[in-house]
């Protein structure tokens, strides 16, 4: 059978043509994919990529990184992040612009315009290496509005693992300052983003009833170190504490002292955003960084009834829930909620298990009044007797209960350099003012709530 075929194809000349032409076909087809392949081969084994969405904080480190790169002030087509830095946050980079006016001024902060090369295709050098960079940008709809998200690709060119943990470790220490001081993340879609930085607030500063600040630090402290000892007892390792008590007491400083002590971040999450869903909530608490805390505010009012949304928030108190007690919820992860109004919590949420601690910082004592006056104080030139005579005449004048700490700080910024006329003089502008009895909030807090 085999000898017949091949006798035909000897003695028919179409069939054998045909086949040779075939033959040749599919060599030249081979033959043309061999060069794109032995490409891709030689840049797999000679080339190492990695990929930073811009959901990732090390994208921001990049962008920092690329604007001091020598491409980055030669390129024609650069893209603008505008971010503010605080004076006393020094870092490495030398991308701040500090207009002579702001000196002028003493602004606190000054303005850092990051001119990184835009989306496309970038080249450049690192440590001898070729660069390849690839930025590419997606439009995304989110809700109503319309935004969208980045990519870094980079593409290094004989280099190692080793040489792009570097490059991205010396990203990381040009974009964060140096200085210490606590990072303040903020969600966008389902991820955290770096957005301000805190300088560390000295911790006297925070004038509170007498052990609350250590009792805290001590507790978190320990939580921090008994992670093995939870494991062992098959405990999550989470904690969460409910700060109550009227505003202006200092429930957001505190959770800001705390962490810039224990060299923490703080993620702070609204709930009062129709676009968050129950799916992004639970979204970000599992993608929470580790070392952060996480700072959810006036938790009483977004809520109507457990399962539905209402018109503040596209958050129902059940995907809350079940947002704190995911499986994948990060080990570790320590949880604030702050409130005006204990008494409006639906039990569950604060249950043992979500809420270990509770910390009240109510309205001002005397106590607290003659504390926050001497620290303002402190150093002014008067004899520490003397000062210490006016913070007694001071803190005699704060009606106990009745005022809060941010009314007296007003008060003594108002006579900041004139310790005898802020205790001789002493007004609390509207004071008292305690929402949770009825009574209408200050200009001022009226304007720092708004
Ligand atoms: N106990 C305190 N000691 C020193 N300063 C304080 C204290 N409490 C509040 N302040 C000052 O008052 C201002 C407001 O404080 P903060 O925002 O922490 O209050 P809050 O209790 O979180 O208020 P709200 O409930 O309105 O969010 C801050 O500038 C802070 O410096």
């Amino acid at each position: 059978m085999t000898q017949a075929l091949l006798d035909a194809l000897n003695h028919n000349q179409f069939l054998s043509g045909g086949l040779s032409l075939m033959v040749v076909g599919a060599a030249v087809a081979l033959l043309r994919k061999v060069p794109g392949q032995l490409w891709e081969f030689l840049q797999r084994r000679l080339t190492i990529t990695v990929e930073v969405p811009d959901r990732d904080p090390a994208f921001r480190w990049l962008q920092v990184w690329l604007a001091l790169q020598p491409y980055a002030s030669r390129a024609r087509d650069l893209s603008l992040s505008t971010t503010w830095v605080p004076a006393g946050a020094e870092s490495d980079s030398a991308v701040v612009f500090d207009p002579d006016d702001s000196a002028a001024t003493g602004a606190s902060s000054r303005v850092r315009f990051l001119l990184s090369p835009a989306p496309g295709v970038h080249l450049m050098f690192y440590r001898g290496r070729i660069v390849v960079l690839h930025r590419s940008r997606r439009d995304l709809q989110n809700g109503n509005s319309r935004t969208f998200q980045e990519n870094l690709s980079l593409r290094v060119l004989g280099g190692s693992r080793a040489l792009v943990e570097q490059l991205l470790e010396e990203a990381r220490r040009l974009a964060c300052p140096k200085s210490p001081g606590v990072s303040v993340l903020t969600s966008r879609y389902e991820s955290w983003e770096t957005t301000s930085w805190q300088p560390r607030r000295p911790l006297e500063s925070l004038v509170l009833a007498d052990g609350t600040l250590e009792d805290l630090l001590a507790d978190l402290k320990s939580f921090y170190e008994s992670r093995e000892w939870y494991v062992r007892r098959g405990i999550p390792h989470r904690r969460g504490y409910l700060l109550h008590g009227p505003p202006g007491n200092g429930k957001t400083t505190l959770v800001l002292a705390a962490a810039g002590e224990l060299n923490l971040s703080v993620a702070v999450l609204s709930l009062s955003n129709r676009v968050l869903s129950d799916d992004a909530l639970r979204g970000l608490v599992d993608a929470l960084p580790p070392a952060t805390l996480l700072l959810i505010e006036d938790v009483d009012c977004v809520f109507k009834t457990e399962r539905a949304t209402s018109d503040q928030t596209g958050v129902t108190l059940s995907g809350l829930l079940n947002a704190l007690d995911g499986v994948s919820s990060r080990e570790g992860r320590v949880l604030f909620l702050t409130t005006n109004h204990p008494e409006r919590l639906d039990p569950a949420l604060v249950r043992p298990g979500r809420v270990d601690r509770r910390v009240e910082l109510p309205n001002a004592t005397p106590d607290q009044g003659r504390r926050l006056y001497l620290w303002f104080y402190q150093g002014c030139g008067i004899a520490a007797e003397e000062l210490e005579s006016l913070a007694r005449l001071f803190a005699g004048q704060v009606p106990p209960g009745k005022v809060c700490m941010a009314a007296i700080q007003e008060h003594l910024l108002r006579h900041r350099g004139a310790p005898e006329a802020a205790a001789h003089e002493v007004d609390f502008g509207d004071s008292p003012r305690d929402p949770s009895r009825g009574e209408a909030p200050s200009p001022m807090m009226a304007a720092r709530d708004a």
